[in-house]
């Protein structure tokens, strides 16, 4: 596993984007796997700037995003969908056809996890997955508990994830209480990872990454057996570890 210390949360943003745009001008046609939540915002920020600035093309790359609400259409402002076209897509020109977030409208949820995968597959898998990680060490939704032989499925949100992505919502009820998430397997699958952490609030979470046992309590912990992660941190999340 190989780790990046950056500063801080802006420098972080700005390597983190570079890194991936570098791939994207490498494999134009690359399968690319997204993340959401407030760590990965930053990067896509980067991401839409170089892509004023230089006009680095999208119209060849296909994504993947690691997970969505249930009970959430993709016109819900805390939708996953909606989060990835205000963020990233609709300031790029990628062909939103090519752009697949989970369906969390409720609808026929079971078919849609089976389906996903399917699309996962049919593409040839994930060249490169974008992470980042709860507190509690989850990735996508894995929540501890998650089978390391998981797939895409239906998960039952941590009470600690609900909490966390409550900054997110009116009300702490309103956060849904199930989302369809990647598993472990699929994530696993993918041919280079790259995951994000932030600030003092991963700094444990980060710690029982690297130090830790592998163990499904801690779902993050299986990527020390993944042959090429990379993660970039800031110095408050790395504080205090070697
Ligand atoms: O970046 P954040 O908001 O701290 O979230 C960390 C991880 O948790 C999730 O938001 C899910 O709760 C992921 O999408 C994200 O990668």
């Amino acid at each position: 596993m190989k780790i990046i210390k950056v500063k801080d949360y802006e420098e972080l943003s700005k390597h983190a984007a570079s890194y991936l745009i570098e791939k994207v001008r490498k494999t134009p046609n690359m399968v690319l796997g997204l993340a959401t939540g407030g760590t990965s915002e930053g990067t896509y920020q980067n991401m839409i700037n170089d892509y004023k600035e230089n006009q680095t093309s999208y119209k060849g790359i296909t994504t993947f995003n690691l997970d969505e609400y249930i009970g959430l259409d993709g016109d819900n402002e805390n939708s996953y969908r909606f989060f990835m076209d205000t963020h990233l897509f609709n300031y790029l020109d990628i062909d939103k056809s090519k752009t697949h977030v989970p369906r969390g409208d409720g609808k026929d949820t079971l078919k849609e996890c089976d389906t996903y995968e399917l699309l996962i597959k049919e593409h040839g898998g994930i060249d490169l997955q974008l992470l980042g990680i709860g507190g509690n060490g989850h990735i996508g939704f894995n929540e501890p508990g998650s089978s390391f032989q998981s797939r895409t499925r239906i998960i039952e949100l941590a009470d600690s994830t609900r909490q966390a992505n409550a900054r997110f919502f009116e009300r702490l009820e309103d956060v849904p209480a199930l989302a369809i998430t990647m598993g472990i397997a699929t994530i696993m699958e993918s041919k280079e990872i790259v995951l994000l952490a932030s600030g003092e609030g991963k700094r444990e979470a980060i710690k029982r990454l690297l130090h830790g046992e592998v163990s499904e309590d801690f779902p993050a912990s299986i990527l020390n057996k993944h042959s090429h992660v990379t993660i970039i941190a800031d110095e408050a999340a790395l504080t205090g570890l070697n």
